[in-house]
């Protein structure tokens, strides 16, 4: 019954639309607050993101406009609304839905995450009519104290009164399998479609409470937890013989080498700059020359060296000249003095993260 899929994950039955189109790299990544009721001890939100702030993907939005960009940058061709929750913020997600809705068209599929504390028929009724295809519940099933399980547990039923694919998503917590088992039982009870799965991750923000509870990493080179995929594939073969939900178990690897990778990808085609080479992996490699003055060196470079403008570009905000690599290593040969030749290897995100830089000799 448990299959495993071609992009490190485990399912029975049909994969959720929403996870189709993400591991095709397809879904940009709508984060609409940091805001959220709750405060579970796994929370791997960052600093930054604990705020009440807005993402597409890596970049800092403050208009549609920019999330709408960003989605064509990405050729998206749908959304994954998440938080935070983003019901704590519902008159700025039911915008952004609808106008991701009107730019791209019906088709444009669009799934969101939420706790279920704030999701009161009329707060659904609102993300419905703005265009919303899926919704997925995580209440606080694995603390004991909470305020907001009962309330939760009763807002899920709301969602069955709309049109829509309604399922739970949760992490596998190590110790946790009759909460989970619980959840998957009152969920297929109640007729949805579907419960996913995540692999429990380590994260800044929440190594010290995984640890303190006794949770390990798998590895030095993984952020995923010991135990957690085994759990999961129990919960998977368990729910194959005894609910009729649809299940998927996300491992930190298809996140990690499928999803990233693949979205990276769509996104390195539309952003790279004649010099720059797309590899394999989606990331930018090019040449760099650094030095103090950078008119001077593009002088150098020009008249000097004799290298066509048209290969050359200067990005002051990294204080740098950009160049195809095949020239900056011949560059770093001919060139005696103080300017410094690299490699780097950049995401085509809108924060170009570099992930690697290798000095020329
Ligand atoms: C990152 S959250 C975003 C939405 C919302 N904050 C939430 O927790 O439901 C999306 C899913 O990630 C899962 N998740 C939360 N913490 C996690 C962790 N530390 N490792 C792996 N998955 C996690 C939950 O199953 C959740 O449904
Ligand atoms: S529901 Fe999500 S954002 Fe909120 S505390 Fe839990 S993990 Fe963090």
């Amino acid at each position: 019954m448990v299959r495993e899929t071609p992009y490190f994950s485990y399912a029975v039955g049909e994969l959720p639309r929403g996870c189709q189109l993400c591991v095709r790299g397809e879904k940009l990544v709508l984060f609409t607050t940091g805001a959220c009721p709750r405060d579970c001890f796994y929370c791997p939100l960052s600093e930054k993101r604990k705020g009440d702030v807005v993402y597409a993907n890596e970049r800092p939005v403050k208009t549609v406009d920019e999330a709408i960009e960003e989605a064509k940058i990405q050729e998206a061709k749908g959304a994954g609304v998440t938080g935070g929750d983003p019901l704590a913020r519902l008159d700025r997600t039911a915008e952004y839905i609808r106008a991701l809705k009107e730019a791209f068209g019906e088709g444009f599929h669009v799934h969101l995450y939420t706790t279920g504390a704030l999701a009161t028929k009329k707060a659904l009724e609102r993300l419905y009519d703005a265009g919303l295809d899926e919704i997925r519940f995580h209440p606080d099933l694995f603390n004991p104290n909470s305020r907001l399980f009962e309330v939760e547990i009763r807002n899920i039923r709301n969602a069955f009164d709309f049109d829509w694919d309604v399922g739970g998503e949760i992490p596998s917590i190590p110790g946790q399998f009759e909460r989970m088992k619980w959840y998957a039982e009152f969920l297929d009870k109640l007729g949805a479609k579907f419960l996913n799965v995540n692999e429990l991750e380590f994260s800044e923000t929440n190594l010290r409470a995984l640890i303190d509870r006794g949770y390990k990493p798998i590895s030095n080179e993984s952020a995923a937890i010991t135990g957690s995929l085994e759990l999961g594939l129990k919960l998977l073969e368990w729910g194959g013989e005894n609910t009729s939900l649809s299940y998927h178990l996300c491992t930190a690897k298809l996140k990690d080498a499928v999803q990233l990778r693949n979205r990276l990808r769509r996104m390195a085609k539309n952003v790279a700059r004649p010099y720059m080479e797309v590899t394999e992996e989606g990331t930018l490699r090019f040449g760099i020359a650094e030095y103090d003055d950078l008119d001077e060196l593009y002088t150098l470079l020009v008249e000097g060296a004799e290298v066509p403008e048209e290969w050359l570009y200067v990005n002051r905000e990294r204080g740098r000249v950009e160049m195809p690599e095949g020239v900056a290593v011949e560059l770093a040969d001919a060139i005696e003095g103080d300017v410094r030749f690299f490699i780097v290897e950049e995401y085509p995100t809108f924060d170009r993260l570099e992930v690697e830089r290798v000095p020329l000799p």
